[in-house]
């Protein structure tokens, strides 16, 4: 969260998100990332988190109206049209989501699908694809060849997670959002996918808005975290601060139900 919002890659300002009916699903939410910089969005279930990843990319659904401001890499996209949209999807911003099946298309292979934004992004063809693709393939650690040849069906949760992150990342973003992308895995292959992300991260100076609702989790991953209730940021700040001194009874909920957790997994 910078001082200057202005050089910012992104800067939310008073984001609010409503249904048809007029009910508000994220309010007056504001923030920002600079390049290279993470941020954790933690909360409960339904607490506004994806519909705040989506309306960041200008992807709500139809019926969901995006008010305030949301500048990604300067261009704003809330009332944008899909045109201004394009450019900035996989460019600027990539989005790994919970379930890498609805990411994958079932019917493709999985070579076909990470080599499609390499070839839309990097212009490459022939050879070169085929070495670009192999190489984002072994970078997630699936360097089995077997595997480029596989339908999403055909292989497992965190391989399709895996190949799910290197389609995000073939196009070379400056920021990952990264939705609940451990959720639906195991716990073993949670830390596993979690460390690929933090290596690949920090590798390539990726910007990462990291969401879960898993306190643990999220602070694998970044230090400095907004906590949401209802669509509303209810305490933001370094993880350790809140830690120690969590300021609103949510968060302090939260906290207590981490430790617990902890404290069980520590005693078992
Ligand atoms: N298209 C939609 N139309 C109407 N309401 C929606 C729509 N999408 C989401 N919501 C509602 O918005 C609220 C926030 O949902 P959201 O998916 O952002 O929560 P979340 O914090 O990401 O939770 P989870 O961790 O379960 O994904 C929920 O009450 C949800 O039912």
């Amino acid at each position: 969260m910078s001082a200057s919002a202005s050089t910012a890659l992104l800067d939310v300002t008073s984001l609010g998100v409503h249904t048809p009916a007029g009910r508000a699903l994220v309010s007056d939410l504001s923030f920002d990332l600079d390049a290279g910089q993470r941020l954790g969005l933690i909360g409960e279930s339904g607490s506004g988190k994806s519909v705040t990843s989506l309306a960041v990319t200008g992807l709500l659904g139809a019926g969901l109206t995006p008010t305030g401001s949301v500048l990604l890499d300067g261009v704003e996209v809330v009332g944008a049209g899909e045109k201004s949209l394009v450019p900035l999807r996989g460019r600027v911003a990539s989005v790994v989501f919970q379930e890498p099946l609805t990411a994958l298309d079932p019917l493709m292979r999985i070579g076909r699908q990470v080599a499609e934004p390499i070839a839309r992004h990097r212009g490459l063809r022939g050879g070169a694809l085929r070495t670009a693709v192999a190489e984002a393939l072994d970078e997630v650690g699936l360097d089995d060849a077997r595997i480029a040849r596989a339908y999403p069906h055909e292989i497992s949760g965190g391989q399709r997670q895996r190949a799910a992150i290197a389609i995000a990342l073939g196009s070379r973003p400056r920021l990952l959002i990264a939705d609940e992308p451990t959720t639906a895995l195991d716990v073993t292959v949670q830390a596993q996918i979690l460390g690929l992300l933090d290596e690949l991260v920090d590798a390539r100076g990726m910007a990462l808005l990291f969401i879960s609702h898993d306190l643990a989790v999220v602070s694998a991953m970044t230090s400095d975290v907004i906590v949401m209730r209802h669509g509303v940021a209810v305490e933001r700040g370094a993880i350790a601060d809140l830690l120690r001194a969590p300021a609103d009874p949510y968060t302090a909920e939260l906290v207590r139900s981490a430790r617990a957790l902890d404290d069980m997994l520590g005693a078992s």
